[in-house]
């Protein structure tokens, strides 16, 4: 029976038309894009209670993978320092966590074009005494490992202890526990945990320089490129603009990423 069931076996329709000569990009598994994200910045990218990845990135790429026809998109979480290599080494297709596009970063990763440009925030206990970026010589300072702010400190912050972590969490924790004084991360998560513990902001470097992209192996030219037009789609019909305002309410909008309508002429 057995060899008879071997023998009666055959590749189905679907799987043979699934195979990676349909698709027009190089995916680990064609149809669905493997992305590699932080599960702690939120809101810009986090599982929330069910584990589910969600936030302001997860949503702009779900919705922008939608537009070049992948709907099946698998986010992964990695330490931040392990997300560029991670894509560079083909276990990831995309990285899509705030990840700010920098001439060095490009020596590793190909970038989509930017879609978010905002401020880099020294984090702090309301009594730790760091009210400014200045009194942070001789103290201790968080940053996460591989980060733009990690780089900023060791340029700018050079009387400072520069305590590195793989994460947020288990830098606020250590914030917490006085293991740090301050913790030195992206605006939008340190309001999160200024919402979460009452903690302040001694600092916000503006970063418009190094706005987030989406991070793509390099030679996978055709994904970046369409990922890119389709990114621009999504700003132009305001999408950009609806996730912003559910997932940064409040704060000051870029005005490059709105429908060229509503672009104020002085841009
Ligand atoms: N997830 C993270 O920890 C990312 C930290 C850090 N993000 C910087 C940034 O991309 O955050 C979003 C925007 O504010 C950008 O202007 C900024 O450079 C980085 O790229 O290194």
């Amino acid at each position: 029976f057995a060899i008879a069931a071997l023998a009666g076996c055959s590749t189905s329709g679907a799987e043979a038309e699934g195979t990676a000569a349909e698709s027009p990009y190089t995916l680990i598994q064609p149809d669905s894009i493997r992305v590699a994200s932080i599960g702690d910045a939120k809101p810009y990218t986090y599982t929330d209670a069910s584990g589910e990845f969600t936030g302001f990135d997860v949503e702009l790429f779900t919705d922008v993978a939608g537009r070049i026809g992948i709907d099946d998109v698998v986010f992964t979480g990695q330490d931040f320092a392990a997300i560029l290599p991670g894509v560079a080494n083909g276990q990831f297709d995309v990285g899509a966590a705030a990840i700010g596009i920098t001439a060095e970063r490009e020596q590793t990763v190909d970038f989509t074009d930017g879609y978010l440009a905002g401020y880099l925030t020294v984090l702090t206990p309301e009594d730790s005494g760091v009210g400014s970026a200045d009194e942070l010589d001789g103290r201790r300072l968080g940053v996460v490992q591989g980060s733009l702010q990690e780089a900023y400190a060791v340029k700018n912050f050079t009387e400072t202890d520069i305590v590195r972590f793989p994460d947020n969490n288990t830098a606020v924790s250590g914030m917490n526990s006085g293991s740090i004084d301050a913790h030195f991360l992206d605006y939008e998560a340190a309001k999160d945990y200024m919402e979460q513990y009452g903690h302040v902001s001694a600092a916000d470097i503006p970063s418009f320089d190094a706005p987030a992209g989406f991070a793509v192996a390099k030679g996978n030219e055709q994904l970046r490129d369409d990922l890119t037009a389709a990114l621009h789609e999504a700003m132009e019909d305001g999408t950009w603009k609806e996730l912003y305002e559910k997932w940064f309410p409040g704060s000051p909008m870029p005005d490059q990423y709105l429908p060229s309508a509503e672009q104020s002429e002085a841009a």
